[in-house]
């Protein structure tokens, strides 16, 4: 889960200031000696951690917090607050340039996933109905241009791409007379990379930017490499006019330092976060939902806008009708789970549910991929009648469900069992005369 470790420091921390009653400048204090510790060890700058934690602390020791009927909770508020200040504030869109096409040039080290995020990028704009055109202006790695055209293709998006022999200056312009003449927008520019930074790579990209003007130019860092991370962006951005960032790898960041720093150094925003390989796994940057998710506060504005996304609205409904009918089968469960797939890695998910990195259930129940796994194998492993009437499957159809999925005549168990109780939940959520369910279920919840 993004920020796990971090996370789960910071919520034991303020699950203690919680269960006090009254809070006194030491309880406040020695709190934010952990929230400290835990910020050093997820990474994060030193000097960003020593101004965030002061600057909490103006705040928390103040009367006002002190003499709340609920202390915990406004030191709590306070830190949120702080967390989203120090990633940004506000969310920053893409600017789209007054007269088309919009140019984004994407730089970054080799491997930071910047062709990656050129797809990724496109993906969006396709989505919006946009006709966007890539253009391959990696003149040192031929594989490159190869991985975009790749990418192109799966995307059905226009690349352009002179080979390798040319000045990455030519070919830039190029594309841009390219995509006026056939009226494409945006122009997203994949640059070349290298395994560090030098001189002459930034003369290139300075290059660039003169000859083209670029209507942003996103600097894509991996959120992997930590402080590392903040240095390289630091340097760009020196050298070059960056106008905001691409974090990727989030999805694997436990830590999250190079995300908490990174703005606080630069001064750049962090317009979105990679979450995964996969071409629909890059959100928009939220630094307030972001925040809420290291507090274990949840995100579920993300989560409805990805369920929005990937769940079949028809599908939806009638799902919703067959609960209330009590005749949701193990085939609908099935059908379920492929949705919650789409979603992307449940334990991303688990992350924008409010409290659900705590919740002791859900722990207990590992809710990871593989679990997700085993239990489409053991549906599988049913024939159509178990499927449909859950109740005819005794004793041994029960063992030879084990035997078939490879999982235990416990695993079985446990999944009827988690079946029936989750169809009693739905009943009553969306019991007669109670309250409309949204559009979407997990089955799990
Ligand atoms: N988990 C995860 N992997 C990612 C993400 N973004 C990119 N990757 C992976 O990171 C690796 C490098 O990505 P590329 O897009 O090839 O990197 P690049 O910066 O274009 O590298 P060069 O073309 O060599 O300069 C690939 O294996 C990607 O699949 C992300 O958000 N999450």
């Amino acid at each position: 889960m993004v920020f796990e470790s971090l996370a789960e420091k910071l919520q034991d921390t303020f699950a203690k200031l919680k269960g006090k009653g009254k809070l006194n400048e030491k309880d406040v204090k020695s709190a934010l000696r952990e929230v400290k510790m835990s910020l050093l060890e997820a990474d994060v700058n030193y000097k960003v951690v020593k101004k965030f934690v002061n600057k909490v602390e103006e705040r928390a020791i103040g009367q006002e917090v002190m003499d709340s009927l609920t202390p915990g909770q406004q030191v709590i508020k306070i830190v949120n607050e702080e967390l989203t200040d120090l990633m940004g504030g506000e969310r920053s869109e893409l600017t789209s340039a007054d007269s088309p096409p919009s140019i984004y040039m994407l730089v970054g080290l080799q491997g930071s996933g910047k062709t990656t995020s050129t797809g990724k990028l496109a993906r969006q704009f396709k989505e919006k109905g946009k006709e966007p055109l890539l253009v391959a202006a990696d003149v040192y790695r031929p594989a490159a241009i190869k991985q975009l055209q790749v990418l192109g293709e799966r995307l059905d998006v226009e690349v352009f791409q002179m080979g390798d022999q040319n000045d990455p200056v030519d070919i830039v312009k190029a594309g841009l007379a390219r995509a006026e003449k056939e009226k494409l927008d945006p122009v997203i520019i994949d640059t070349a990379g290298r395994l560090h930074i030098d001189e002459e790579l930034m003369q290139e990209l300075q290059d660039i930017q003169e000859a083209i003007n670029p209507t942003e130019t996103l600097l894509v860092v991996d959120a992997m490499t930590g402080q590392d991370a903040v240095n390289v962006a630091d340097n760009f951005s020196e050298k070059l006019d960056i106008s905001g960032m691409i974090m990727t790898k989030l999805d694997g960041d436990a830590r999250g330092g190079a995300a908490l720093s990174i703005r606080e150094v630069t001064g750049k925003p962090i317009k979105f976060a990679g979450m995964g390989e996969k071409l629909d796994q890059m959100e928009p940057f939220h630094p307030d939902r972001m925040a809420s998710r290291i507090l274990g506060m949840g995100d579920v504005l993300s989560l409805i806008e990805k369920a929005e996304k990937s769940i079949d609205k028809e599908k939806a409904k009638d799902l919703e009708r067959k609960l209330r009918e009590d005749s949701f089968t193990f085939e609908d469960f099935l059908d379920q789970l492929d949705q919650v797939r789409n979603m992307g890695p449940i334990s991303d998910l688990m992350g924008m549910i409010p409290g659900a990195g705590k919740a002791k259930q859900l722990k207990n129940m590992q809710l990871d991929d593989s679990e997700l796994d085993r239990i489409e194998a053991i549906i599988s492993s049913m024939t159509p009648e178990e499927r449909r009437n859950p109740k005819v499957i005794n004793g041994s159809r029960r063992r030879r469900i084990a035997n078939g999925s490879g999982t235990s005549i416990q695993e079985v168990n446990r999944l009827l069992k988690q079946f029936k109780q989750t169809k009693k939940m739905m009943k009553q959520l969306s019991g007669k005369g109670g309250k409309k369910k949204s559009g979407f279920n997990l089955p799990f919840m």
